[in-house]
């Protein structure tokens, strides 16, 4: 064995042998600041691997305290957590504090801090923000032993605050925010409509039309220089209307010259929800202990959008029960499934109606804001999209928009540069070695999305918004980094839900945009801010100008 390797698994007993000081891993993360242990080495088999992933560190001589000569029990080349490096921070409130500091990080572009810090400590690092531990993964590579590992309860980081006012009011916790059992037994039954690829193929011809309904308006509210103002909003209602066909198999009238007032009370009130939401979620929660401002905030948008949702539930039950003409396919499987009771019931269709708006309004925006920037892109789909309707000799069917590779692209790519759920995690149910450290039991791991996207590494010229690069005649891509377009709707038996829904309803609405107009984009790039998804720092004015 050589000397080096010998190092090597004397340092990993050392080290382990500290991990007796850690608090039981079951559920509880180390609260104490972490100490730069940087000066370990990495094993043999790190080191033959650093050859390969971008992220691995490269072997150093072993500087650190006296060896013992133990080395049979430990496995080799394994870092206990606590050497786990990330930045310092003071006792109980870790970093937090420095998110308030005028130059500090700051929540809002967490997804930079993110990369930032990745760049600094390398494919792991811990971070205490309040009572909030975690660890960031930067190589798809290691964040894969998570989800290979993942069980049948999958645990993310709860919307606290959203937990909080749930129970607060007697409400159900829904899918997002309830864990174990009771998010299983949810799950297990939505699942079943929402995930099927048929089933939700069967709403496309509503879908569609709402998608034409969406591109007939744009065209009318357009100012005098082809811009649509307050596209946002407008994306808004299109978004809504579009999930209500799936939800309530009828229109709400959101697209209409006067949009209800009902339509326009549940847009501003979800927009002041997750602005809320973001700071809330990681500032420390005395909003637990009394409510503060911003938890008022939040709180009054809260019981504005689920008195709207639950009155639209209701109504739609109330009607269904009056005449065999209403239906809700989606509702009366709910109800009829009998394992979600009426307050389930209209608590899912609530968090659906909230969950698809603001997620699908911002990926739709930022793939309309990519498009305008990048017209050779956009002449290549519109061309895809001619081609397909020369082929169909006509007008597309929700089925042939389904399968146009370059569209499917151009939204994937969208999403690797502007990840709207720029992070994804998991609490790790058992311990787990990752990129060379012991993680215990009970971690909260997060996968650095945002770091990963904008990897020069991993993707050639990240900067650059090149849909060729998910295209199978592309450039050839790791099969692990290729995946990575997949996380952007999470992972495992846990993914997004509506993932199927909010495909089709991009890949219409996009495919009728390009094809009715060209867009474009003169004014200043926008930047990305946190409004707990991703969003424009400010509103995106693009010129929609016919086409001939
Ligand atoms: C571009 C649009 C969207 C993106 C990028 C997105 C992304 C995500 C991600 C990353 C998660 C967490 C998954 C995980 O932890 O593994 C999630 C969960 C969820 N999403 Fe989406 N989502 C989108 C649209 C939608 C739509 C349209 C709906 C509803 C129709 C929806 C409903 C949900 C629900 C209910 C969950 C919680 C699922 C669970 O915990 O079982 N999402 N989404």
């Amino acid at each position: 064995m050589s000397a080096l390797r010998k190092a090597s698994l004397r340092a990993c007993n050392v080290l382990t042998a500290s991990n007796s000081r850690m608090p039981n891993p079951a559920r509880v993360v180390s609260t104490s600041p972490r100490k730069d242990q940087s000066a370990v080495t990495l094993s043999f088999e790190d080191a033959v691997a650093a050859k390969t992933c971008p992220f691995r560190k490269p072997l150093e001589p072993y500087t650190g305290a006296p060896l013992s000569d133990d080395l049979s029990t430990e496995p080799v080349g394994v870092q206990p957590f606590s050497s786990v490096p990330g930045p310092q921070g003071l006792p109980f409130v870790g970093t937090l504090f420095q998110y308030f500091k005028k130059d500090g990080p700051k929540f809002s572009k967490l997804f930079e801090v993110q990369k930032q810090r990745s760049e600094e400590f390398g494919p792991i690092y811990y971070e205490q923000l309040g009572n909030f531990h975690t660890v960031v993964v930067s190589s798809p590579w290691e964040y894969n032993k998570l989800i290979r590992a993942e069980g049948k309860f999958p645990n993310r980081k709860p919307m606290d605050p959203i937990s909080h006012y749930r129970l607060e009011r007697g409400m159900g916790l829904g899918l997002v925010t309830a864990q174990g059992e009771e998010w299983y037994k949810q799950r297990t039954v939505v699942s079943k409509k929402m995930l099927k690829l048929n089933e939700v193929a069967s709403f496309a011809p509503e879908m569609a039309q709402v998608a034409d309904d969406f591109v007939t308006r744009l065209d009318a509210v357009r100012d005098a220089e082809s811009e649509v103002p307050h596209l946002d909003k407008e994306l808004f209602k299109w978004a809504m209307e579009s999930i209500g066909t799936f939800l309530f198999e009828e229109r709400l009238g959101c697209l209409g010259k006067q949009p209800t007032s009902v339509t326009q009370s549940f847009i501003e009130n979800l927009e002041g929800f997750f602005k809320a939401l973001q700071p809330l979620m990681y500032n420390l929660p005395i909003y637990k202990l009394f409510h503060t401002k911003t938890y008022k905030t939040f709180e009054g948008h809260s019981d504005k959008l689920f008195e709207i949702g639950h009155g639209l539930v209701e109504k739609k039950i109330a009607e269904m029960e009056k005449s065999s003409d209403s239906k809700s396919e989606f509702l009366s499987y709910l109800m009829g499934d009998g394992n979600m009771n009426s307050k389930e019931v209209a608590s899912v269709a609530v968090e659906m109606l909230t969950g698809a708006v603001e997620t699908v309004t911002s990926a739709t925006t930022w793939c309309l804001y990519t498009l305008a920037k990048n017209p050779r892109a956009q002449q290549k789909m519109y061309q895809e999209i001619r081609e397909a309707k020369d082929q169909a000799g006509g007008e597309l069917s929700p089925e042939q928009i389904a399968k146009m590779p370059y569209v499917k692209a151009v939204v994937k790519e969208t999403l690797r540069k502007y990840p709207i759920t720029y992070s994804t995690s998991r609490y790790i149910d058992n311990d787990l070695e990752i990129a060379g450290y012991q993680i215990p039991a009970g971690s909260h791991v997060q996968a650095n999305l945002y770091g990963m996207y904008h990897n020069a590494d991993l993707f050639y010229q990240p900067e650059e918004f090149i849909p060729e690069r998910w295209l199978k005649s592309g450039q050839q891509m790791d099969p692990v980094v290729k995946s990575l377009s997949q996380l952007i709707w999470g992972h495992g038996a846990r993914m997004c839900i509506g993932r199927r829904i909010a495909e089709q309803e991009m890949h219409l609405a996009l495919t009728k945009i390009v094809e009715k107009f060209s867009l474009s984009y003169h004014h200043d790039d926008v930047e990305p801010v946190l409004n707990t998804v991703m969003t424009p720092d400010r509103p995106v004015r693009i010129c929609f100008t016919p086409r001939e």
